[in-house]
This record gives C-alpha cells, sequence and structure tokens, in this order.
C-alpha cells in the first residue's frame, strides 16, 4: 500500500472527565475534533454518572493512570496541541501539569472546570491552588466561565466591566499568556460576549446570542475547538474566533433530548446538505 497518499492530519490530546451522557467531556471534545478534521486522542481523568438532568456519580482515575494515557500518546503518535477539561482532584492536576512540562505539550489550553451548569461540583475544594499555581502558567490561554473567573479573580461578576477587570487578575496571578472570560453565564444578549486579555490588549468577543436552554457542553466544546484550531494552524486570537462561531451554530443546532438541559449539537455541518 502506498502509505504516501495519506493524508497529514493534526492530532490534539483531551485530559478530561467521560460524561456518559455525551454531551461534554471527552465525549463533546472528540465529536469537535472530528468535526474539525483533526485526529483526538485522550487521557481519561475521571468518569462520571451523568445526563440531561445532572451528574449522580463519579469516580476518579488515579494519577499514575493519566500520566500512562498521557505518555502513551505523546512518546509514539506526538500532538500539536491539547486541552483539559474536567481534573476533579489536586493529584491528577498535579500529575498533568508535570507531564505538560515534562513533554512540553505545545498549544494548551487550560478550560477550568469546577461546576457543572446544573450546580454540580466537578473540581475538589481544595484543587483551584493547583489549578491556578502548577497548570494554568503552562497554559497558552485559560477559558473560565462567570463562576470560574470568580474564584480565580476573587471578584464578583456581574458586568462587562467586571469580566474585564477579573481577566486581568487571572492574567497577572497566573502569567497565562491569554485569558479568555466566557459570558454564558451572564444574563441577556451578554450570554454570547466573551472578555479576551493577552496582557497589553482587551478585546470584546461578540457572537449572537442563542435563545435555548440545551447549552449543555458549551464550554467543553469551545476549548476542544480552539485547540483544534490551534494544531491547524491558526493563531490564538483565530482560533477563538473561528471556536465561538462552531459553538453558535451548536447552540443553533442543539439537541431537545432527555427531560433537562441538553447538549449542544455538532451535526449542523452534515444537516443542511
Ligand atoms: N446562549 C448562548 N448564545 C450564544 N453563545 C453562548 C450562549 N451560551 C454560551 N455561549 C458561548 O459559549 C461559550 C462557552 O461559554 P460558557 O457557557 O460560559 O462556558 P461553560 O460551559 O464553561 O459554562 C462562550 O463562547 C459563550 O459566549
Ligand atoms: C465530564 C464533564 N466535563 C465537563 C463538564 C462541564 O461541561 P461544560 O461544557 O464546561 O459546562 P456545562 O455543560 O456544565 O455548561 C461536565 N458537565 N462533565
Amino acid at each position: 500500500m502506498n502509505t504516501d497518499t495519506s493524508p497529514k492530519i493534526p492530532v490534539v490530546l483531551t485530559i478530561a472527565g467521560s460524561d456518559s451522557g455525551g454531551g461534554a467531556g471527552i465525549q463533546a471534545d472528540l465529536r469537535t475534533f472530528a468535526f474539525h478534521c483533526v485526529h483526538g486522542t485522550s487521557a481519561i481523568t475521571c468518569v462520571t454518572a451523568q445526563n440531561t438532568l445532572g451528574v449522580v456519580g463519579v469516580e476518579a482515575i488515579p494519577p499514575e493512570v493519566v500520566v500512562a494515557q498521557i505518555n502513551a500518546v505523546c512518546d509514539d503518535i506526538g500532538v500539536q496541541s491539547a486541552k483539559t477539561g474536567m481534573l476533579l482532584n489536586k493529584e491528577i492536576i498535579a500529575a498533568v501539569a508535570e507531564q505538560v512540562e515534562a513533554l512540553q505539550i505545545p498549544n494548551l489550553v487550560v478550560d477550568p472546570v469546577m461546576v457543572s451548569r446544573t450546580g454540580f461540583q466537578l473540581l475538589d475544594d481544595d484543587a483551584v491552588k493547583n489549578l491556578r499555581n502548577l497548570l494554568i502558567p503552562k497554559a497558552a490561554l485559560v477559558t473560565p466561565n462567570r463562576y470560574e473567573a470568580q474564584i480565580l479573580s476573587g471578584l464578583p461578576i456581574n458586568s462587562l466591566d467586571d469580566m474585564r477587570a477579573a481577566s486581568q487578575i487571572i492574567h497577572r496571578n497566573t502569567g497565562v499568556k491569554v485569558v479568555l472570560v466566557k459570558g454564558g453565564g451572564m444574563q441577556g444578549s451578554l450570554r454570547g460576549v466573551d472578555i479576551w486579555f493577552d496582557g497589553h490588549h482587551t478585546e470584546t468577543l461578540t457572537t449572537k446570542h442563542v435563545d435555548t436552554k440545551n447549552t449543555h457542553g458549551t464550554g467543553c466544546t469551545l476549548s476542544a475547538a480552539i485547540a483544534a484550531n490551534l494544531a491547524r494552524g491558526s493563531d490564538l486570537i483565530t482560533a477563538v474566533k473561528q471556536a465561538k462561531e462552531y459553538v453558535t451554530n451548536a447552540l443553533s443546532y442543539s439537541l431537545a433530548i432527555g427531560k433537562g438541559q441538553g447538549p449542544v449539537g455538532h451535526f449542523f455541518p452534515l444537516l443542511n446538505k
């Protein structure tokens, strides 16, 4: 067989938790990667029993098994970018941060997952310190939502100006290259507005607000799409803008499944054919 004809497909790694309902976590990430034409690889950090109504159980994967998954992928295949999602506890965060450094994993996007929109705690209380001090400083981009930005900055967030102030505090406190404070948890039309801060410039990134209750997986999908766009060669701000367009489309085609908050839908490129 002539392997010269194999397409050159970028490889992306997600380090995140499993969502049995398929709307967020590893499942959303791999689906997003596929729709961006990149090869998705994974290191699973925990298994959640979850559906559209919420999370009913969670089991951690031992940190050494998380590390083994990362090493297996990076030692053999290699990755052009990576994202982290639900890391659950301080031991897993420390182990992931160490591997990111040791393997010099490029283009790291950290989604600092702490709590689900349905109110379930997705990160232990004593793990925020490790996230702030060990992992976020190694990222090209950190993408806190309203609630996570409040925790990381110590500021209550009720307005665009609060989002801007929080992005600057997080940048200063962590040394991360770029902060993107996401507006999905804000009120009304602010729900499509995110704040970018790179240490010099603040940008207000606006996409149209989609009126739907089926928003499960927006944050996971956004960070996975950014990582995919980086692997495909986009610069960071372009990768974020492209990812926001993808999420807006996914919200417009979200799935009314289950009795609660359904997931965003990734099938829009196929549905209009
Ligand atoms: N209803 C909405 N309409 C348009 N964009 C939205 C909506 N809800 C969330 N987004 C966008 O989805 C992305 C994820 O944000 P958010 O929902 O705040 O993250 P998380 O899922 O981590 O809470 C952001 O770019 C945000 O602006
Ligand atoms: C396994 C797992 N990972 C992450 C989340 C949170 O998903 P996210 O897209 O950040 O936000 P919401 O769906 O809660 O709006 C999760 N629930 N499960």
